[in-house]
């Protein structure tokens, strides 16, 4: 049966009439417990969903379509290594990235634990190399600076990640990340670096992404312009891939290539050799850790019931928003700077994975699928932004994360900590109870600003707080997520790891490149389109 044809679905729809405008004040106000009873632990994160627009009535309805759309048993086909990505008819098993050696994962009759270790260990004898000096560049320098060239999932999983664990990283290099086709990206990245010291890991599952082979053929013509000798390669290159064949075409001997699955997706890659840069800026221990982290969310999210089961929570509650109070979009709000890049992370996590309008048979779907994920870490985004979830006329449901203990080497700076923890709990505080027009006219306002003065509250978070931002707790995070879109996308139906909507446009572009520099006749290519074309044309002077 169709998913809006379930009497569970149906249920939630009756529930949700029924729940009206009910509001967090009276919700609270009516249960003494509610915020007791409304919290989760998984791993070293709390998590505390007590203000969100449920009751226990909600959160069983919730559970019980969960059960009707078989969540768990598809969770368990992916453990099981079944072919649970049905449009690409491959397995799903970024689980076993992270499974600890000598634990069994099969997949067509094969366990992949061994290859995962066998890659990992390779990796950390690599990083051990060059972050000790002893893997010298062509000229007998010791590296210094590592520039990870990929795009996607190759690119934003490192880049994150060494964001969020720089005071773990060797302060004594510098790691860059190269995504964007355009040259200015790669230019800023090298342009102060001494090819000499200066290693490049090209990472690309396929090896074929355009962006990334047009950079990593750049970077090699910088390279050898300065080291003037093609066996430099071998000292300045290594790749990442699933691709041998086409890693060797590129000049980079197999040796230095570190490999990956096809059941590995690219936004589920960060763990797999595609953290290479980040395992030489980390070391393989703290790497290890991050793997740790993910491995406690992943054996909670497999063995949880769904009332305790976190990810399925969070995947419920935001289901429960987007079809039934019309909420389209999503925040994640972090209180680190150093996860400065989390959200974009999660873009690509959830939006290619639940971006789709058809499901697993091909069917169109009646319902609202994957958010628009967005936010940049507070208190920044108070400051812009928040004006819109607090007053504007859509729901955002948001989600706050925070770390009890600032890192430790902030110093005297660790002291702005509690002031940057009181704004993740008075948002919280905020967005869920409001101001009423009572409370503003109270303070003496004058009544032409008491409307705008209001807040009507009722605004919906998670709050999720760790003790501190260490790899584990990063690899714990990143897992929630991961689960909390599965989840998703069970319920929806849909194939959540595949991605055709990105290739229409790749095909397009190479279609229009030529037309852009040798004027070349398109075929097909709309009017409107044209016309642009010839303006670019014009003003490059062509
Ligand atoms: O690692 P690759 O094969 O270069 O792909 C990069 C990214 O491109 C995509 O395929 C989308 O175009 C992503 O799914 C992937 O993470």
């Amino acid at each position: 049966m169709r998913l809006n044809q379930l009497p569970e679905w149906n249920a939630l729809g009756k529930h949700r009439e029924e729940f009206g405008d009910t509001h967090l004040r009276e919700l609270f106000a009516a249960d003494a417990d509610r915020a007791a009873r409304y919290r989760l632990k998984v791993g070293d994160l709390q998590i505390d969903y007590a203000k969100h627009l449920v009751t226990d009535d909600t959160l069983r309805l919730l559970r019980e379509l969960a059960e009707a759309r078989g969540v768990a048993e598809l969770r368990d086909a992916m453990f099981a290594g079944e072919h649970i990505n049905v449009t690409e008819d491959r397995a799903v098993l970024h689980v076993a990235l992270r499974a600890p050696r000598g634990e069994v994962i099969e997949t067509d009759g094969h366990d992949v634990v061994p290859d995962v270790h066998a890659v990992l260990d390779k990796m950390s004898d690599f990083s051990d190399r060059v972050r000790s000096g002893e893997w010298k560049g062509h000229t007998g320098r010791r590296i210094r600076n590592v520039v990870n060239i990929g795009i996607g999932g190759s690119d934003l999983g490192p880049a994150m990640a060494y964001e969020a664990l720089r005071p773990w990283s060797a302060r004594d290099m510098v790691f860059r990340f190269v995504s964007n086709v355009d040259g200015a990206d790669l230019h800023e990245a090298t342009r102060d670096l001494d090819a000499e010291e200066t290693l490049f890991i090209i990472s690309s599952k396929t090896f074929t992404t355009v962006e990334t082979i047009t950079n990593a053929t750049a970077a090699r013509r910088w390279a050898l312009a300065a080291l003037k000798d093609e066996a430099a390669v071998a000292k300045h290159f290594v790749a990442v891939s699933t691709n041998k064949e086409k890693v060797e075409e590129f000049g980079i001997d197999s040796a230095n290539m570190f490999g990956f699955w096809d059941w590995v997706g690219g936004r589920y890659s960060m763990d797999s050799a595609i953290g290479l840069s980040l395992m030489v800026a980390v070391g393989p221990d703290a790497f290890r850790e991050m793997l740790d982290g993910f491995h406690t969310v992943d054996e909670h999210f497999r063995t949880a019931p769904v009332e305790e089961n976190v990810p399925m929570l969070m995947g419920l509650l935001g289901i429960w928003y987007e079809s039934f109070f019309d909420a389209q979009a999503h925040a994640v709000l972090p209180y680190s700077h150093y996860l400065s890049k989390f959200t974009a992370y999660l873009q690509q996590l959830d939006m290619e994975s639940n971006g789709k309008r058809v499901d697993k048979e091909g069917e169109p779907v009646e319902w609202t699928t994957g958010p628009i994920v967005w936010g940049t870490p507070g208190t920044n985004g108070q400051h812009a932004y928040y004006q819109l979830l607090h007053q504007g006329t859509k729901v955002v449901p948001a989600d706050l994360i925070g770390f009890a203990r600032p890192v430790a080497e902030l110093g005297e700076l660790a002291g702005q900590h509690d002031l940057l923890m009181a704004n993740l709990f008075a948002q919280g505080q905020a967005l869920a109870f409001g101001k009423t027009a009572e409370e503003v006219r109270a303070e003496g306002v004058a009544e032409h600003q008491v409307a705008a003065r209001t807040f009507p509250g009722n605004r919906p978070t998670t709050t999720v707080l760790a003790p501190e931002l260490s790899p584990k707790v990063l690899g714990e995070l990143i897992a929630l997520y991961e689960h909390k879109v599965f989840t998703q996308g069970a319920v929806w139906g849909i194939d959540s790891f595949d991605q055709w909507g990105v290739e229409l446009g790749k095909v397009l572009a190479k279609r229009v490149e030529p037309a852009l520099t040798e004027g070349a006749e398109v075929p097909g290519l709309d009017a409107s389109t044209q016309a642009l074309v010839r303006e670019y044309r014009e003003l490059r002077g062509r």
